[in-house]
């Protein structure tokens, strides 16, 4: 018995039957496939984009001591009260704070020390004054304060206190987290010359179609170039994968079989568009089946809806619908989740970012399927306002170019009016781009 027969999918009057909600979806196939990706310790330069694999500990408090905001004088808080009075205060100055150069010892009484941006406050200072509002005299000895910049000045005004950036001890970065450059270079700021994360998925891609032709190759009539590879090959990168591209395959059973047997004996997970439905040419189940299991077909979503993953020994395999804006959708929505899945990620990494937005636009449909609609968001009277592409056809690669994100219409949802809220998923917020 197969993980998802023992896993049925829930039918409910919200989805069609048959059909496998993308949550349930997702779920049993984070079930069904454990994390593969092994750990391996990379140097910094080389994890952006990696999932970090184990928490990470603060070495050092940042900062490393008390240190100055701003460029200015250090002075102790209780001798300026001492120049309260009716003219303004003259002060020497005793000394100077530069960054890597601190002042050693205490600061003199009732004097101020000179101190740049970032450099260690003095023993006994405990605030700052900005030289903006201090005159100076030509060699820098002597300060003039007026008493309104006295008046005004706070106890640890423009100090930066030790460890309240970041406390020794603390995790800085969590394990399952997608690395981007704020996260490295918090890893830096702790000295760390390398980081343990998932060894990058080796994943093998080919496109199946007789209609097919490569770029570059003369069209024959009716024909079609093979855009799919491209698209995938571009998210399994965006989100971390090493892509083998094994090119078109032709709609042939041993052609396919030999292929696929070969690929899942190198890879990790072997990804695939076309030859998912139910056509005379659809061989591609057919094959995963004879090599070893089929666990799920057919999403209750819209574009993607014959979607199948399998597995031959220890290789994943997803097979993306061939309709090219199926090819992308169910990739974002379901084969890029699964692979940070596999390498670690942490759920609400694999998750899209969903945003609440107007609808600017009034839709009819039929319930039943998840649907996302290519879309972008435009600010209208204050409001961010979700506008359809004008075709949901997902045959139409260019409704992908010409959109920044989608919009997510719930199983359960028959119509949208313009003024109702909808959610937006931003482009940006799907980890393959
Ligand atoms: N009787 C039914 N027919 C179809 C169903 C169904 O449930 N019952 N589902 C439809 C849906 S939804 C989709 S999506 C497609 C998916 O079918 P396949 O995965 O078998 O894809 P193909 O038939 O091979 O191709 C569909 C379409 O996409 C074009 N294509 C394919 N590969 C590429 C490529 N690499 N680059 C560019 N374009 C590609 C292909 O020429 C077809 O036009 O099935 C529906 N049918
Ligand atoms: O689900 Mo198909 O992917 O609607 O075109």
């Amino acid at each position: 018995m197969t993980t998802s027969q023992k896993n049925p999918a829930k039918t409910d009057l919200c989805h069609q039957p048959g059909l496998t909600r993308l949550e349930d979806a997702l779920r049993i196939a984070f079930n069904d496939v454990a994390v593969r990706a092994p750990v391996i310790e990379a140097p910094l330069s080389d994890c952006y984009g990696a999932i970090l694999r184990k928490d990470i500990v603060a070495r050092v408090d940042v900062p490393s001591a008390d240190n100055s905001a701003m460029d200015g004088y250090a002075f102790c808080h209780a001798d300026l009260q001492e120049f309260v009075g009716a003219s303004d205060a003259q002060i020497i100055v005793g000394g100077v704070s530069l960054a890597g150069h601190p002042f050693a010892g205490e600061i003199p009484r009732g004097q101020a020390i000179r101190i740049a941006t970032g450099a260690s406050i003095p023993d006994g200072a405990d605030c700052i004054i900005i030289q903006e509002n201090i005159t100076a005299n030509a060699d820098e000895t002597l300060l003039t304060i007026p008493q309104d910049v006295i008046a005004k000045t706070r106890l640890h005004q423009h100090i930066r206190r030790r460890g309240e950036d970041v406390a020794t001890g603390m995790v800085v970065l969590p394990a399952g987290k997608r690395l981007r450059p704020q996260d490295i270079a918090v890893a830096a700021g702790q000295g760390y010359q390398s980081l343990p994360v998932a060894r990058p998925l080796s994943v093998a891609v080919f496109s199946t179609g007789d209609e097919l032709a490569r770029p570059g190759d003369p069209l024959p009539a009716g024909g079609v170039y093979d855009s799919n590879r491209f698209a995938m090959i571009g998210m399994l990168r965006a989100c971390g994968c090493r892509v083998t591209d094994l090119g078109l395959l032709a709609d042939d059973f041993d052609v396919l079989k030999t292929a696929l047997k070969d690929a899942a004996q190198t890879h990790d997970v072997i990804l695939t568009s076309g030859g998912v439905s139910v056509g005379k040419a659809d061989l591609l189940k057919p094959v995963v089946d004879s090599l070893g299991e089929i666990q799920a077909w057919k999403l209750a979503i819209k574009p993607g809806k014959p979607l199948m993953r399998g597995r031959i020994g220890d290789c994943v395999v997803i097979g993306l619908p061939g309709n090219p804006v199926s090819v992308m959708v169910s990739g974002l929505l379901y084969a890029v989740p699964l692979l940070l899945h596999m390498m670690g990620a942490a759920d609400q990494v694999c998750a899209p970012v969903r945003l609440p937005a107007t609808a600017g636009f009034d839709f009819r449909r039929g319930t039943g399927r998840r649907e996302w609609l290519r879309a972008r968001l435009v600010e209208d009277d204050g409001q961010w306002v979700a506008r359809p592409y004008h075709s949901a056809s997902s045959g139409m690669l260019s409704s992908m170019v010409w959109a920044e994100g989608l919009i997510e219409i719930a199983e359960d949802c028959g119509q949208v009016k313009k003024g109702d809220r909808v959610l937006y998923l931003p482009f940006g917020g799907l980890q393959a781009f």
